[in-house]
């Protein structure tokens, strides 16, 4: 039934204007017409295609993103696209890549912490992608740990340059995105040693490969890691592995164009380290962006997995035919919207505070540029609190989705499993989740710690304004700063708690402001109940045993949850349809647009290379001599 609607009736059902919510999502009718202009563009275009990675061999997988990656430069450079444009083909492409790292992390450290010498030298290259870059910070032996890194850079004052050199295997660079086959340069950071003493980690350009030939210039080492989790997923990225040898031979990295990121600190041709007054935290800027970007982001892994789900929920049926009727909607079981229906909700929260995020840093950055560096730790938590809360419910969200889709779910072509394994290293790159959370745990216990002190007439502000009015946090300061490692799992669950405060006030602003369309601000405020009610029943244990609420508030709010899921029901479909993604974009069968979700499976089963035969290769072999009872006598 090619062409019908099978979702026509559940679009029929809904109660607000959905062009008006595709607005509010995209976060503007600019934004909205960007993304809905460019997500056709992709979808049309063959060279974009993108059903086939997981059946690719490693090798074919990479070299059909590096056609992409330059199919895709050559769209941008055509049809001479904006920068909000070409992020737009990227995110619609969907397919990690060098690209990624070059223009999300390279540019923007040369941008942040580039002087201004270094950046009108590199960022013209940069941009027209005469020289592709990566960011090499991860090592080996240390990720969490920037301070633990242990390539070093040793200013010689003779030539004039650092030598950039890997002292141990657990020294190597590890993981850089990019850097495995591709990147030219890097952003390598190492610890800076002058005239004999050491000044810590620092970052620094360093070329890696000939712009002639590509070949790894004298004294690097350079290659891929190898396979990571899933089939495709994170497989099209050449994450890698990087050594800088000098011991021998200075004229190797002589060979190498190097420079220091000089805006935190400066090496003077004397050979002496000048710390400027700017704090040295900032050296970690780049990765404050980042974290914001992948908040961003979060919502729309979630929203793209709740979409699949909301979908084929409605299509899919079992039990419950009367009289020879049809059998259920699973999306009618108030399990099935239990599980679905607070997801749905989280991918219009973590919209929002990707929204306010991104206001938040771009607030930190103007100040910084002023030389106030007052919020940066606020910014610091914030970014790194959110961006564990989102990437941990969404990667979690992503897999729940799956088991929402029961079996089909499982499939390849149900777009799940790919879209679990390319989003789950979120959790991990970027600050591993509980190493980012116990940051949030330091700024809170700092902030506790300085309450009510005589020598601090700061009043906590802006996301920890609240702490001034919760009493008991005063008679708990002193033990807290004391026992901070041996409670770190309490306060891990406490900064969550933080960060989800944070997540539920900036919903109920959103909703503070004018919102237009018939019905759109009240699906949102249903939306907006669910997820802070949801929250309260998951840990109504923790609201009960501190008193915050009583067993009959806790009785109300499961119904109230009751309640609100039957209000979202006739809504479902609609409120995904608002996130406005192309069959092409979700690669799922099962959350295809027209819900004709069978005859596409059965069509898809038959094209797997493993039916290109009736009779399998290797059944000469390993079957018939089974079958046959000769397995004692073949050769296996
Ligand atoms: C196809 C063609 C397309 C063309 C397109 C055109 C344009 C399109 C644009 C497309 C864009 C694409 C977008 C893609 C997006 C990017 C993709 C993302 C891919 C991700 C790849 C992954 C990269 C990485 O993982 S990089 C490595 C990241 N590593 C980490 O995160 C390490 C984690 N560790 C740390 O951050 C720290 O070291 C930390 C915080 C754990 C250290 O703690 P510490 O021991 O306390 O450290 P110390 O140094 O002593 O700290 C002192 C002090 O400083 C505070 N602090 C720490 N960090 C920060 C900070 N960041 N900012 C401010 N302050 C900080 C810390 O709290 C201490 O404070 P006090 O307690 O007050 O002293
Ligand atoms: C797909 C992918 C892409 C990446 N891309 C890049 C890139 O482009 N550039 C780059 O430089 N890096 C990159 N990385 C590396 C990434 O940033 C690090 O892996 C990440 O920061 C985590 O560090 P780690 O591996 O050292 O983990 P570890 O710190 O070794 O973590 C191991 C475990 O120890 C726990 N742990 C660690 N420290 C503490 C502590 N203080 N207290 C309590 N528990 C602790 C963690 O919670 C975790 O459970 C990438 C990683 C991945 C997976």
């Amino acid at each position: 039934m090619e062409g019908v609607d099978h979702l026509a009736h559940e679009r029929n059902k809904s109660e607000f204007d959905v062009d008006a919510m595709k607005i509010v999502w995209a976060g503007s009718p600019h934004a909205f017409d960007v993304s809905d202009r460019i997500s056709k563009l992709v979808a049309s275009d063959p060279g974009f295609r993108k059903d086939n990675r997981s059946t690719l061999s490693r090798k074919e997988l990479f070299k059909n993103t590096l056609r992409k990656a330059a199919y895709a430069w050559k769209t941008i450079v055509d049809l001479r696209l904006s920068e909000e444009e070409a992020a737009k083909l990227r995110f619609y492409v969907d397919e990690p890549a060098f690209t990624d790292l070059h223009w999300g992390m390279f540019i923007p450290a040369i941008k942040g912490q580039g002087t201004e010498e270094q950046q009108q030298k590199w960022l013209p290259l940069a941009y027209k992608m005469q020289i592709i870059g990566c960011y090499a910070q991860t090592e080996l032996g240390h990720g969490s740990n920037v301070q633990g890194l242990e390539t070093t850079a040793t200013f010689d004052s003779q030539t004039d340059e650092f030598i950039i050199h890997s002292p141990t295997l657990t020294s190597s660079k590890w993981w850089p995105g990019g850097l495995g086959k591709v990147a030219t340069h890097a952003i390598a950071y190492a610890r800076l040693i002058v005239g004999g003493r050491e000044h810590g980690v620092h970052g620094f350009i360093v070329q890696l490969r000939s712009l002639e030939d590509h070949s790894p210039l004298l004294g690097i080492t350079v290659g891929d890691i190898g396979m990571k989790f899933g089939n495709g997923a994170y497989n099209t990225m050449d994450n890698g592995v990087l050594q800088f040898d000098h011991v021998l031979d200075v004229y190797s990295i002589a060979f190498a164009s190097i420079a220091v990121m000089l805006w935190v600190s400066q090496v003077t041709c004397e050979g002496k380290y000048k710390q400027s007054d700017v704090p040295r935290q900032l050296v970690y800027g780049t990765m404050v962006y980042v974290r914001q970007t992948i908040v961003a982001d979060a919502s729309c892994a979630l929203s793209r997995a709740v979409c699949i789900a909301t979908r084929y929920s409605a299509v899919r049926r079992q039990f419950g035919s009367q009289n020879g009727g049809p059998e259920t909607q699973v999306i009618d079981y108030k399990t099935q919207q239990s599980r679905l229906f607070p997801l749905l909700a989280s991918a219009y929260a973590f919209r929002f505070i990707g929204e306010w995020l991104k206001w938040l840093y771009a607030d930190v950055t103007q100040r910084l540029q002023a030389n106030d560096f007052s919020t940066l730790p606020e910014a610091h938590a914030c970014t790194a609190g959110l961006k564990s809360l989102t990437t941990t419910a969404t990667a979690d969200g992503i897999e729940e989705c799956r088991k929402l889709c029961g079996g089909h779910g499982y499939l390849c072509s149900s777009g799940l499993p790919e879209l679990f394994a390319v989003y789950v290293p979120a959790c991990t790159y970027e600050g591993d989740n509980t190493v980012l959370l116990l940051q949030v745990a330091r700024f809170l216990m700092k902030t506790v710690s300085q309450l009510g002190s005589r020598l601090s007439s700061k009043k906590p502000v802006g996301t920890i304004a609240y702490m001034t009015r919760v009493e008991h946090l005063m008679q708990c300061r002193c033990g807290v700063q004391r026992g901070f490692a041996e409670l770190s799992a309490d306060l891990v669950e406490a900064a969550v708690a933080h960060c989800q405060l944070i997540v539920v006030s900036k919903f109920i602003e959103k909703l503070q402001q004018e919102i237009p369309g018939k019905g759109v601000k009240q699906q949102l405020e249903v939306l907006c109940n669910i997820y802070a009610l949801f929250l309260l029943h998951k840990h109504q244990g923790d609201f009960l045993s501190t008193g915050c609420i009583t067993p009959k508030h806790a009785a109300l709010a499961n119904d109230e949850l009751r309640s609100l899921y039957s209000q979202v029901r006739p809504n479902a479909i609609a409120l995904v349809d608002a996130f406005n993604y192309t069959d092409h974009y979700l690669g799922s069968i099962l959350g295809c647009y027209d819900g004709n979700v069978y005859p596409k499976l059965y069509e898809a089963a038959w094209k797997d290379p493993l039916n290109e035969s009736v009779v399998p290769d290797g059944y000469h072999l390993y079957i018939r001599p089974l079958l046959k009872q000769e397995i004692r006598t073949a050769r296996l």
